[in-house]
Protein backbone atom coordinates (compact mmCIF):
# COMPACT_ATOMS: atom_id res chain seq x y z
CA UNK A 1 0.00 0.00 0.00
CA UNK A 2 1.18 3.70 -0.43
CA UNK A 3 3.16 2.77 -3.08
CA UNK A 4 3.32 5.72 -5.10
CA UNK A 5 5.87 8.21 -4.82
CA UNK A 6 6.00 10.93 -6.95
CA UNK A 7 9.37 13.26 -7.52
CA UNK A 8 8.83 17.15 -6.79
CA UNK A 9 9.49 19.17 -9.65
CA UNK A 10 11.69 22.21 -10.04
CA UNK A 11 9.91 25.88 -10.89
CA UNK A 12 11.80 28.80 -12.27
CA UNK A 13 9.72 31.92 -13.02
CA UNK A 14 11.59 34.95 -14.21
CA UNK A 15 10.52 38.32 -15.18
CA UNK A 16 6.63 37.17 -15.66
CA UNK A 17 4.39 39.87 -16.22
CA UNK A 18 0.46 39.23 -17.59
CA UNK A 19 -0.90 42.04 -19.30
CA UNK A 20 -4.41 41.09 -19.85
CA UNK A 21 -6.88 44.16 -22.41
CA UNK A 22 -10.03 45.37 -21.44
CA UNK A 23 -12.89 45.37 -23.82
CA UNK A 24 -11.99 49.20 -23.79
CA UNK A 25 -8.78 48.80 -25.29
CA UNK A 26 -7.24 49.20 -21.46
CA UNK A 27 -4.01 47.93 -20.31
CA UNK A 28 -4.67 45.51 -17.24
CA UNK A 29 -1.45 44.49 -15.45
CA UNK A 30 -2.09 41.21 -13.51
CA UNK A 31 1.55 40.43 -12.81
CA UNK A 32 4.02 42.46 -12.79
CA UNK A 33 7.98 41.05 -13.20
CA UNK A 34 7.76 38.02 -11.13
CA UNK A 35 10.76 36.07 -9.81
CA UNK A 36 10.27 32.70 -8.09
CA UNK A 37 11.95 29.62 -7.75
CA UNK A 38 10.21 26.97 -5.99
CA UNK A 39 13.01 23.88 -4.67
CA UNK A 40 11.35 20.22 -5.70
CA UNK A 41 9.05 19.06 -3.37
CA UNK A 42 8.02 22.50 -1.42
CA UNK A 43 4.79 23.10 -0.44
CA UNK A 44 3.92 26.64 -1.51
CA UNK A 45 0.87 28.83 -0.74
CA UNK A 46 0.14 31.85 -2.32
CA UNK A 47 -2.14 34.71 -0.33
CA UNK A 48 -3.24 37.63 -1.42
CA UNK A 49 -6.46 40.27 -1.92
CA UNK A 50 -9.03 39.64 -4.69
CA UNK A 51 -7.80 40.89 -7.76
CA UNK A 52 -4.18 40.73 -7.18
CA UNK A 53 -2.89 38.22 -9.81
CA UNK A 54 -3.07 34.89 -7.85
CA UNK A 55 -5.61 32.56 -10.71
CA UNK A 56 -3.53 34.42 -13.48
CA UNK A 57 -0.27 33.25 -11.61
CA UNK A 58 -1.77 29.34 -11.54
CA UNK A 59 -3.36 29.87 -14.93
CA UNK A 60 0.07 30.78 -16.55
CA UNK A 61 1.37 28.04 -14.43
CA UNK A 62 -0.91 25.07 -15.99
CA UNK A 63 -0.35 26.28 -19.16
CA UNK A 64 -3.80 27.81 -19.66
CA UNK A 65 -2.94 31.33 -20.79
CA UNK A 66 0.29 32.79 -21.94
CA UNK A 67 2.69 35.17 -20.55
CA UNK A 68 2.73 39.02 -21.69
CA UNK A 69 6.78 38.57 -21.10
CA UNK A 70 9.07 36.13 -18.94
CA UNK A 71 9.32 32.57 -18.70
CA UNK A 72 8.31 29.89 -16.68
CA UNK A 73 10.41 26.46 -16.39
CA UNK A 74 9.74 23.48 -15.04
CA UNK A 75 12.48 20.96 -14.41
CA UNK A 76 14.55 23.48 -16.95
CA UNK A 77 11.68 22.93 -19.85
CA UNK A 78 9.92 25.75 -20.62
CA UNK A 79 6.48 25.80 -20.32
CA UNK A 80 3.82 27.48 -22.54
CA UNK A 81 0.80 24.89 -22.82
CA UNK A 82 -0.74 22.07 -20.60
CA UNK A 83 2.13 19.66 -19.67
CA UNK A 84 1.42 16.09 -17.88
CA UNK A 85 4.35 17.09 -15.21
CA UNK A 86 1.23 19.40 -13.78
CA UNK A 87 -1.86 19.07 -12.26
CA UNK A 88 -4.73 21.47 -11.29
CA UNK A 89 -7.28 21.41 -8.75
CA UNK A 90 -10.03 24.35 -8.84
CA UNK A 91 -12.30 25.48 -6.10
CA UNK A 92 -15.09 23.40 -8.09
CA UNK A 93 -14.26 19.76 -9.06
CA UNK A 94 -15.57 19.66 -12.35
CA UNK A 95 -16.65 16.34 -12.32
CA UNK A 96 -18.37 14.98 -15.16
CA UNK A 97 -22.05 13.45 -13.72
CA UNK A 98 -22.33 11.13 -16.25
CA UNK A 99 -18.85 9.26 -15.43
CA UNK A 100 -18.10 7.19 -12.51
CA UNK A 101 -15.36 8.30 -10.24
CA UNK A 102 -12.61 5.90 -11.64
CA UNK A 103 -13.79 7.57 -14.98
CA UNK A 104 -13.92 10.60 -14.15
CA UNK A 105 -10.30 9.89 -12.75
CA UNK A 106 -8.64 8.10 -15.84
CA UNK A 107 -10.41 10.85 -18.01
CA UNK A 108 -7.03 12.63 -18.82
CA UNK A 109 -5.57 9.34 -20.03
CA UNK A 110 -8.23 8.95 -22.41
CA UNK A 111 -7.95 12.18 -23.85
CA UNK A 112 -4.27 11.84 -23.98
CA UNK A 113 -5.35 8.20 -25.35
CA UNK A 114 -2.53 6.63 -23.18
CA UNK A 115 -3.27 3.12 -22.25
CA UNK A 116 -6.42 3.17 -19.60
CA UNK A 117 -5.96 -0.24 -18.54
CA UNK A 118 -2.45 0.38 -17.53
CA UNK A 119 -3.64 3.33 -15.09
CA UNK A 120 -6.83 1.86 -13.65
CA UNK A 121 -4.37 0.61 -10.63
CA UNK A 122 -2.98 3.70 -9.52
CA UNK A 123 -6.53 5.05 -9.85
CA UNK A 124 -7.69 2.31 -7.07
CA UNK A 125 -4.42 3.03 -5.25
CA UNK A 126 -5.33 7.15 -5.13
CA UNK A 127 -8.78 6.40 -4.18
CA UNK A 128 -7.32 4.09 -1.44
CA UNK A 129 -5.08 7.63 -0.47
CA UNK A 130 -7.69 9.94 -0.11
CA UNK A 131 -10.13 7.29 1.94
CA UNK A 132 -12.70 6.47 -1.21
CA UNK A 133 -11.36 3.10 -1.32
CA UNK A 134 -13.97 0.97 -3.10
CA UNK A 135 -15.78 4.23 -4.41
CA UNK A 136 -14.54 3.52 -7.98
CA UNK A 137 -17.81 2.66 -9.38
CA UNK A 138 -19.77 5.24 -7.80
CA UNK A 139 -21.06 8.76 -9.31
CA UNK A 140 -20.23 12.09 -8.81
CA UNK A 141 -23.92 13.02 -7.16
CA UNK A 142 -23.69 9.94 -4.82
CA UNK A 143 -20.64 11.60 -2.97
CA UNK A 144 -20.56 14.99 -1.02
CA UNK A 145 -19.01 17.89 -1.91
CA UNK A 146 -15.33 17.14 0.20
CA UNK A 147 -15.59 13.58 -1.18
CA UNK A 148 -16.41 14.70 -5.31
CA UNK A 149 -12.88 17.40 -4.26
CA UNK A 150 -10.91 14.13 -3.52
CA UNK A 151 -11.73 12.46 -6.59
CA UNK A 152 -10.71 15.72 -8.26
CA UNK A 153 -7.16 15.63 -6.29
CA UNK A 154 -7.37 12.03 -7.41
CA UNK A 155 -7.66 12.95 -11.31
CA UNK A 156 -4.97 15.99 -11.42
CA UNK A 157 -2.58 13.45 -9.34
CA UNK A 158 -3.21 10.66 -11.73
CA UNK A 159 -0.37 11.02 -14.37
CA UNK A 160 2.52 12.00 -11.22
CA UNK A 161 2.63 15.67 -12.20
CA UNK A 162 5.40 16.61 -10.40
CA UNK A 163 4.02 20.11 -9.90
CA UNK A 164 0.27 20.55 -8.11
CA UNK A 165 -1.66 23.71 -9.05
CA UNK A 166 -4.31 24.22 -6.08
CA UNK A 167 -6.67 27.32 -6.95
CA UNK A 168 -8.52 27.51 -3.86
CA UNK A 169 -9.26 23.98 -3.15
CA UNK A 170 -11.67 24.08 -0.29
CA UNK A 171 -13.19 27.46 -0.73
CA UNK A 172 -16.48 25.26 -1.33
CA UNK A 173 -16.60 23.34 1.48
CA UNK A 174 -17.90 23.79 4.88
CA UNK A 175 -16.07 24.34 7.74
CA UNK A 176 -15.91 20.80 9.26
CA UNK A 177 -15.03 19.13 6.10
CA UNK A 178 -12.60 22.24 5.06
CA UNK A 179 -10.55 21.16 8.22
CA UNK A 180 -10.31 17.32 7.42
CA UNK A 181 -9.18 18.37 3.97
CA UNK A 182 -6.70 20.27 5.39
CA UNK A 183 -5.25 17.39 7.28
CA UNK A 184 -5.37 14.78 4.54
CA UNK A 185 -3.83 17.38 2.16
CA UNK A 186 -1.22 17.64 4.36
CA UNK A 187 -0.40 14.18 4.71
CA UNK A 188 -0.78 13.21 1.22
CA UNK A 189 1.55 15.24 0.35
CA UNK A 190 3.90 14.17 2.80
CA UNK A 191 4.01 10.44 1.37
CA UNK A 192 3.80 11.81 -2.51
CA UNK A 193 6.15 14.54 -2.29
CA UNK A 194 4.79 16.99 -5.34
CA UNK A 195 5.67 20.41 -5.34
CA UNK A 196 2.58 22.32 -4.83
CA UNK A 197 1.08 25.76 -5.16
CA UNK A 198 -1.67 26.71 -3.69
CA UNK A 199 -4.11 29.31 -3.31
CA UNK A 200 -5.98 30.46 -0.87
CA UNK A 201 -8.04 33.36 1.04
CA UNK A 202 -7.12 31.86 4.06
CA UNK A 203 -4.05 33.20 6.02
CA UNK A 204 -4.70 30.16 8.79
CA UNK A 205 -4.37 27.25 6.11
CA UNK A 206 -1.68 28.95 4.08
CA UNK A 207 0.62 29.00 7.40
CA UNK A 208 -0.35 25.89 8.46
CA UNK A 209 0.13 24.05 5.28
CA UNK A 210 3.25 25.62 3.75
CA UNK A 211 6.95 25.33 4.15
CA UNK A 212 6.49 29.22 2.32
CA UNK A 213 3.86 31.70 1.68
CA UNK A 214 3.88 34.06 -0.89
CA UNK A 215 2.09 37.22 0.23
CA UNK A 216 0.87 39.04 -2.86
CA UNK A 217 0.25 42.91 -3.01
CA UNK A 218 -3.01 44.29 -5.09
CA UNK A 219 -2.64 45.14 -8.21
CA UNK A 220 -0.29 44.98 -10.31
CA UNK A 221 0.44 41.87 -8.88
CA UNK A 222 3.99 41.14 -7.24
CA UNK A 223 4.86 39.32 -4.00
CA UNK A 224 5.20 41.50 -0.87
CA UNK A 225 6.54 38.94 1.26
CA UNK A 226 8.22 35.22 0.73
CA UNK A 227 7.95 33.96 4.59
CA UNK A 228 9.24 30.89 5.02
CA UNK A 229 7.35 28.74 7.37
CA UNK A 230 9.73 26.98 10.02
CA UNK A 231 6.92 24.45 12.35
CA UNK A 232 7.25 20.36 12.50
CA UNK A 233 5.30 18.36 10.50
CA UNK A 234 2.72 16.80 10.76
CA UNK A 235 0.88 20.20 11.86
CA UNK A 236 -2.19 19.47 14.02
CA UNK A 237 -5.13 21.44 13.09
CA UNK A 238 -6.25 21.21 16.84
CA UNK A 239 -3.42 22.40 18.34
CA UNK A 240 -2.01 24.71 15.78
CA UNK A 241 -3.10 27.55 17.70
CA UNK A 242 -1.33 26.78 20.80
CA UNK A 243 1.98 26.87 18.63
CA UNK A 244 3.16 30.92 19.13
CA UNK A 245 5.47 30.82 15.90
CA UNK A 246 2.16 30.12 14.35
CA UNK A 247 0.68 33.47 15.65
CA UNK A 248 4.02 35.06 14.72
CA UNK A 249 3.62 33.92 10.68
CA UNK A 250 0.03 34.59 10.78
CA UNK A 251 0.51 38.28 12.81
CA UNK A 252 3.26 38.91 10.02
CA UNK A 253 0.59 38.69 6.98
CA UNK A 254 -2.07 40.45 8.54
CA UNK A 255 0.60 43.55 9.45
CA UNK A 256 1.01 43.76 5.64
CA UNK A 257 -2.60 43.57 4.93
CA UNK A 258 -3.44 46.08 7.55
CA UNK A 259 -0.89 48.97 6.73
CA UNK A 260 -1.81 48.19 2.51
CA UNK A 261 -5.56 48.89 4.14
CA UNK A 262 -6.76 45.55 3.16
CA UNK A 263 -7.58 44.48 6.14
CA UNK A 264 -9.04 47.23 8.55
CA UNK A 265 -8.65 46.72 12.57
CA UNK A 266 -11.43 48.45 14.50
N1 LIG B 1 -9.51 37.79 -19.06
C1 LIG B 1 -9.31 38.95 -18.40
N2 LIG B 1 -9.46 40.14 -19.02
C2 LIG B 1 -9.24 41.31 -18.38
N3 LIG B 1 -8.84 41.38 -17.09
C3 LIG B 1 -8.68 40.23 -16.42
C4 LIG B 1 -8.92 38.96 -17.02
N4 LIG B 1 -8.68 37.98 -16.10
C5 LIG B 1 -8.32 38.63 -14.97
N5 LIG B 1 -8.31 39.97 -15.15
C6 LIG B 1 -7.95 40.99 -14.17
O1 LIG B 1 -6.64 40.70 -13.70
C7 LIG B 1 -6.55 40.92 -12.31
C8 LIG B 1 -6.09 39.66 -11.61
O2 LIG B 1 -7.12 38.68 -11.70
P1 LIG B 1 -7.01 37.24 -10.99
O3 LIG B 1 -8.25 36.50 -11.29
O4 LIG B 1 -5.71 36.62 -11.33
O5 LIG B 1 -6.98 37.68 -9.44
P2 LIG B 1 -7.14 36.79 -8.11
O6 LIG B 1 -6.10 37.29 -7.16
O7 LIG B 1 -7.09 35.35 -8.45
O8 LIG B 1 -8.59 37.20 -7.60
P3 LIG B 1 -9.63 36.38 -6.69
O9 LIG B 1 -8.96 36.18 -5.37
O10 LIG B 1 -10.81 37.29 -6.60
O11 LIG B 1 -9.94 35.09 -7.40
C9 LIG B 1 -7.92 41.40 -11.85
O12 LIG B 1 -7.91 42.80 -11.77
C10 LIG B 1 -8.86 40.93 -12.94
O13 LIG B 1 -9.95 41.81 -13.09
Amino acid sequence: MNAIVQTGAAVDISRLSKIYKTREDEDVVALDKIDLKFEPGTFVAVVGPSGCGKSTLLSLLAGLIGASTGTIAIDGEAISKPHPKIGVVFQSDLLLYWRTVLENILLPIEIKRLDVARYRGRAEELLAQVGLEGFGNKYPSELSGGMRQRVAICRALIQEPGLLLMDEPFGALDALTREQMIMDLQSMWMRLGNTVLFITHGIDEAVFLADRVLVMSPRPGRVDLDLNIDMPRPRQWSRIHENKDYHGYVRKIRDIFEAKGILVAH
